[in-house]
């Protein structure tokens, strides 16, 4: 894909509350879904080191081609964070025009390589990297990545993935985004490994990170989803899908093919799922659930309860929480 030659920045100042939803709302409509994050620092204890301090508002940045659509886009970004404003405090939206040569600078000093759990390594595609004889190399751009590390969410599936990856397995990472944990378990040595997500603009970009590290013979990237979460809209539509789940798409949900399933989630979506996800589930086989805050995860933990899962692992990172069920 040629790069475009002008770009619009697109800035806004807000609390540390606010940085993950409206992280969302740029990462849908900015560039290869990318944002950056520059976050308040503070001068730490030990002479030059620097500090995050989370009590400090942050500044979140997403970059759109100069075209005819431009406008369009910049009106629908302000349309939902007003939205957002009504809730939480929210700076003045600020743009400015940039030359591709000033774009490629602003978007990529705030990447670099990424080392998680014992092999996994996420190198940006524009930079050089020699990989170490066991590394699994995972070449994306930005895409859902956030400032100069990953969505915690994201990191704790990785780092279960490195550890429950079988050779040939089939998986299902559902809601994959940009592809990242299905091109991991790839990686990692799974036989098969499909790639649902509702979301077209998602879609697009996992298809794309997948060729670009080529494990197109090993992961089907396709729009949709399992089971009920079908009647689903976007996530952060907050259209959940009807009160009553409809039984017809329930029945749709393949039954017992997967060894292993992803689903970086929101808790309310792994709810209204576990039913699908324990049946796509073969028994003896494990789901790796993630996107949980805290407070919701007695809910999470009953709905996988009710339909048989057995929960054998839990990990947190402040507050969010992945667990590891088994059929
Ligand atoms: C938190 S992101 C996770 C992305 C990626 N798997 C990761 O770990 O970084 C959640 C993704 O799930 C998708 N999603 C949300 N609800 C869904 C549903 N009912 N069915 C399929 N995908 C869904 C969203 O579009 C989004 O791409």
């Amino acid at each position: 894909m040629q790069t475009p030659s002008t770009w619009l920045e697109i800035s806004i100042e807000v609390e540390p509350e606010a940085v993950e939803t409206v992280a969302e709302i740029l990462a849908r409509y900015g560039y290869n879904g990318g944002v950056v994050v520059e976050q308040g620092w503070i001068a730490g204890d030990e002479g030059p080191e620097f500090q995050y301090d989370p009590t400090r508002p942050v500044w979140l940045r997403t970059y759109l081609p100069f075209d005819d659509q431009v406008e369009e886009t910049r009106q629908r970004i302000e349309h939902a964070l007003w939205h957002v404003s009504q809730i939480r405090p929210l700076g003045p939206l600020q743009t400015r025009t940039l030359a591709e040569e000033d774009w490629a600078n602003a978007w990529k000093q705030f990447y670099s390589v990424l080392r998680i759990g014992e092999r996994t390594v996420i190198v940006p595609s524009w930079l050089e990297y020699q990989p170490q004889p066991d590394d699994i190399v995972l070449w994306l751009d930005p895409g859902m990545a956030f400032g100069t590390g990953l969505h915690p969410t994201t990191r704790l599936c990785l780092q279960l993935l490195e550890r429950m990856v079988q050779p040939d397995q089939h998986v299902l990472d559902l809601g994959t985004g940009s592809g990242i944990l299905a091109i991991a378990a790839a990686k990692l040595g799974a036989g098969h490994v499909l790639a649902l997500d509702n979301d077209p603009i998602a879609v697009r970009v996992a298809q794309e990170n997948v060729e670009r590290n080529q494990v197109n013979a090993v992961v089907q990237v396709a729009e949709g989803s399992l089971g009920v979460g079908q009647a689903m809209g976007h996530w952060l539509s907050g259209d959940f899908g009807p009160a009553e789940p409809d039984p017809a798409l329930r029945a749709q949900t393949p039954q017992a093919i997967f060894d292993l399933i992803a689903a970086n989630l929101i808790a309310k979506v792994l709810v209204t799922l576990a039913p699908d996800l324990a049946a796509a589930l073969k028994p003896g086989g494990y789901l790796i659930s993630s996107g949980i805050i805290d407070i919701k995860e007695r809910e999470v933990i009953a709905a996988f309860a009710k339909v048989g899962l057995t929960m054998v692992e839990r990990h947190g990172e402040g507050e969010w929480v992945a667990l590891v069920h088994r059929r």
